[in-house]
């Protein structure tokens, strides 16, 4: 990546290397196909002014669309008949307006605290496509340094970069300030390509292992969930797999308290196997629905430390030959790429099931989740945008690419 920028020529315009326009130097050392895979016949673009933008009246309006007020027939539709018959339609909307109201306010949330990765990424795309009539070679180059820096990483942005350049191809894409809604339903796809249902009451009792290095947010998520999971009606229970700090035990009891759920433990430095095994058992003799398991905190890199968790895994397997149903990988969104390089590590040592992005709330790196999505292959379930217990959500595609945007 900063190559690229080293490869601009005089007048800052990024130089277009081979014939192919390709910027071969973006693509080494990573993974996935190259460039040329990706994008096959670039220059097919034709060059600044060669083709006109659409004109103004066909430009899709980005602002939402508020609902239109119900027309006279719309609003009446009682009126002058049945008006017994408006009644229980009256009471079935009722609830559905209370949750739309509830995700309206959660969205708006959500909007706020990604606000610094709106900045870093759609707000430049914006100012990008400003006053353009074509999408030209230097618009692209300028949109994939956009992507790039956002923390879409590499293989994404060439992935994205693609499926533009296929649509202008075909003259289904001319004009620039259309280019933000195809990337907006470009990431959506991404996003949502590797989600399949969670459900924590599909074995009983049902258990998650929660980890990842050191400080990503694992107990303050834990807590969270094991508030909301108790809201849903379930009997959960918390496990301090980590041993190797007491304060981490203090901590998790203290979420523990907070939430109104159990928590077992045993004193610190005692084999965090040892803990899982007992826990097993308590969870049994509890009629725990759902068990969370916290774990210490560890560097991927730390070959010990990643066979001391997979010896967990294999004890919780002992004595419950389904368990652990889950095994959420938390990442701090905030260190972008490198969150990347984390999951990539555990996913291969210990196998994942899901992920969880932490500290979305003051980031610009929030790209770094459509660059996880894309690569990984592992479902993203939960985000945090906050330290509150309400600031854990469930993790939903559309949603997420439209608070992007
Ligand atoms: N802003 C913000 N802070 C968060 C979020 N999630 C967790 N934190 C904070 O991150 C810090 C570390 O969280 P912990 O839950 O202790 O992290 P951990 O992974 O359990 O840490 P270790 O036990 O040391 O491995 C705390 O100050 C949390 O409040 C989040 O979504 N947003």
């Amino acid at each position: 990546m900063i190559k690229w920028f080293k490869r601009k020529n005089k007048k800052g315009k990024p130089a277009l290397e081979s014939d192919t326009g390709i910027r071969e130097d973006l693509v080494q050392d990573q993974e996935g196909p190259t460039q040329e895979e990706i994008i096959p016949d670039l220059t097919s673009i034709p060059p600044a002014e060669s083709f006109h933008a659409e004109e103004m009246d066909e430009r899709i309006d980005e602002t939402e669309e508020e609902p239109s007020p119900p027309s006279a027939d719309e609003s009446a539709p009682g009126e002058g008949t049945d008006i017994p018959s408006l009644e229980p339609a009256v009471q079935e909307m009722e609830p559905e307006g209370e949750t739309e109201r509830e995700e309206k306010r959660y969205f708006k949330r959500l909007r706020e605290r990604l606000h610094k990765t709106r900045e870093q990424f759609s707000d430049r795309m914006d100012r990008l496509v400003l006053g353009r009539k074509t999408i030209d070679l230097d618009l692209l180059d300028e949109l994939e340094e956009v992507l790039i820096t956002s923390d879409l990483g590499v293989h994404t942005t060439q992935l994205l970069l693609q499926k533009v350049t296929e649509k202008i191809k075909r003259k289904e894409l001319k004009d620039p300030q259309k280019l933000r809604d195809q990337l907006r339903e470009e990431i959506s796809g991404i996003l949502s390509r590797t989600i399949t249902p969670l459900d924590f009451r599909a074995d009983h009792p049902f258990v998650v292992m929660v980890i990842g290095v050191n400080g990503v947010g694992k107990t303050t998520t834990i807590g969270k969930l094991a508030h909301q999971l108790k809201e849903q009606g379930l009997k959960v229970m918390l496990v301090a797999g980590d041993t190797f700090r007491a304060a981490a035990v203090e901590q998790l009891s203290l979420w523990g308290e907070r939430a109104g759920v159990p928590v077992v433990k045993q004193k610190s430095g005692s084999d965090p196997s040892a803990v899982a095994f007992d826990a097993m058992d308590a969870a049994v003799s509890r009629d725990a629905d759902v068990v969370l398991m916290d774990t210490a905190g560890r560097m991927h890199t730390k070959v010990n430390l990643m066979e001391e968790l997979k010896k967990v895994q294999r004890t919780i397997n002992k004595k419950m030959p389904a368990a652990p149903h889950e095994i959420f990988l938390v990442l701090d969104a905030s260190t972008g790429q490198n969150a990347l390089s984390q999951a990539r590590l555990f996913k291969e040592s210990i196998g994942l099931t899901g992920l969880i992005l932490t500290k979305l709330d003051g980031t610009a790196k929030g790209g770094i989740v459509v660059a996880i999505c894309d690569e990984l292959q592992v479902p993203v379930r939960y985000i945090g945008i906050g330290e509150g217990m309400e600031d854990l959500r469930p993790f939903d595609a559309e949603e997420f690419a439209r608070a992007l945007f």
